[in-house]
């Protein structure tokens, strides 16, 4: 393990699963609270949520966890304590004197209110915010006079100090893979393809080029451009030919390799970009491309497949093989000749040799070759995949996350405790299956740790969570993880 003094400004991930030891996620704020039916849709939530039922009951045992496995003695023996009613929860606020102020588990807001002390940078963010958010000379002046955490709450809930609903939130700042991903030593920062998020884009990149956490990143801070003369697009032909990007379709497998989905969320356009930058800077040296269909029900690569360890996955079926061969003997799926092929494509390019890309048929030859050339698993590789198959679980438990999994460390995993059928799936795998508050008890009483546990799913309470869409992959930015 690295020394804490040597990690304390480092960013470095070289995969999905390596032990995570440090990660960047946002608590739900009051904004997610404001999610009005009327612009659920837009603000990308597919029903309205319960505040408190979704932090007390279901994120802070994401939170609790997290501590557990990266920064123990922030919890340690103090659970009851942080969860008695009295203490409002304000271990978990982080604008609040008991936060718990990891440098391991590391929030937004919590960094941005520390940047919004700079005058300069708050002058400039303020000015950037309001012209993006369209905001009137009053408001801006008045946001200006704020106080730096009073200005952060303002700056992501989207409502003053005394209640006023200044512009929309952005409730889905809480899935921060989006906004950012470390590959190796760089982090790529996002272009998001949805209005709705385009605010958390700009308060990341102020986040990463000026909080002092960052200070060694600057030149390894990587913003896609545009393509050349984008401006000069007629109206109708921008859309099409625009750059986006969102992290939940980035993936960096192994030190060499990237994965990128091209999905509903992240353009043909970004992928070619990314490659360049990658290939030209000497990133990584293989960039397999994965083109899922432009769908709701799937924005992200992650929302599809996740890695367990280094030969375990958990995928959707009928985006596999496995849905190839089970609409084989569907009638009215062979009627009308929607083929998994046809809707999935993978494109691998490797750098000196981009005439001539290799083509992987199914996801899991491409998982395959991920696991058992670049990990060197050294064993065949194992598949779980969504509802364990049964129809029709694997759609409904893909739409609840069970394929959007965060790996703690090689072989244990953070799920959804409504996606049962995956969780027998994980069973059947040879995995434990157990809730986050039960075995938050067997850390606090000593019965296990963190070390001791192997081939685990761990299920969070996900009733309010999952309406966000997303899971725990999705509401992780890993920043650092070892080596595997
Ligand atoms: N990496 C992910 N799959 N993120 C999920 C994001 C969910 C969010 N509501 C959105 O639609 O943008």
């Amino acid at each position: 393990m690295q020394s804490d003094k040597k990690t304390a400004n480092q960013v470095h991930v070289t995969s999905e699963v390596g032990t995570l030891r440090k990660v960047m996620i946002h608590s739900p704020d009051s904004g997610l609270g404001k999610v009005v039916p009327s612009k659920a849709q837009d603000w990308l939530f597919e029903d309205i949520v319960h505040l408190d039922t979704m932090r007390r009951g279901e994120y802070d045992y994401f939170v609790k966890l997290l501590l557990y496995f990266l920064d123990r003695d922030k919890v340690k023996g103090k659970l009851k304590e942080i969860d008695a009613l009295a203490n409002q929860r304000n271990f978990y606020k982080p604008e609040h004197p008991d936060y718990f102020n990891s440098n391991k588990v590391i929030d937004p807001q919590y960094l941005l209110a520390h940047i919004l002390e700079n005058e300069s940078v708050k002058t400039r963010l303020v000015a950037s915010v309001c012209a993006v958010e369209r905001c009137s000379y009053t408001i801006h002046e008045q946001l200006l006079t704020l106080p730096p955490t009073e200005l952060t709450k303002t700056l992501i809930s989207g409502t003053m100090p005394d209640k006023s609903m200044i512009f929309a939130p952005i409730p889905n700042f809480i899935f921060t893979r989006d906004i950012g991903i470390v590959i190796n030593d760089h982090i790529l920062l996002n272009k998001p393809a949805k209005i709705a998020r385009t605010r958390e884009a700009l308060l990341t990149q102020y986040i990463f080029y000026n909080h002092p956490v960052f200070k060694d990143l600057r030149d390894k801070i990587i913003e896609i451009p545009e393509s050349e003369h984008h401006f000069l697009l007629p109206d109708g032909e921008k859309d099409s030919k625009s750059v986006t990007l969102e992290g939940g379709d980035v993936m960096i497998v192994s030190p060499d390799h990237l994965v990128i989905g091209c999905s509903e969320r992240t353009s043909p356009y970004a992928v070619n970009q990314v490659i360049k930058i990658l290939f030209d800077k000497n990133i990584v040296n293989k960039v397999s491309v994965v083109w899922i269909p432009k769908k709701r029900d799937y924005m992200h690569i992650d929302t599809i497949f996740t890695q367990v360890k280094k030969d375990v996955w958990v995928l959707l079926g009928s985006l596999s093989r496995y849905g190839e061969e089970m609409e084989k003997q569907d009638l009215m799926e062979s009627l009308m000749d929607t083929k998994v092929k046809d809707r999935l494509k993978i494109i691998q390019f490797i750098k000196g040799k981009e005439d001539k890309p290799i083509h992987f048929e199914y996801l899991e030859d491409l998982l395959s070759a991920i696991s058992e050339n670049d990990l060197k698993s050294g064993k065949p590789t194992r598949f779980v995949y969504s509802g364990n198959n049964e129809f029709p679980f694997g759609a409904r438990e893909q739409w609840t996350d069970s394929c959007n999994l965060l790996a703690l460390k090689e072989g244990v995993v953070v799920g959804y405790d409504r996606n049962d059928k995956t969780a027998e799936a994980f069973k059947q795998t040879g995995f434990t299956v157990i809730g986050a508050a039960e075995l938050l008890g067997k850390f606090e009483n000593g019965e296990t740790s963190p070390e001791e546990l192997e081939n685990t799913l761990i299920l969070l309470p996900s009733a309010e969570l999952s309406r966000a869409r997303g899971g725990s992959h999705c509401m992780s930015m890993p920043l650092l993880r070892e080596s595997i």
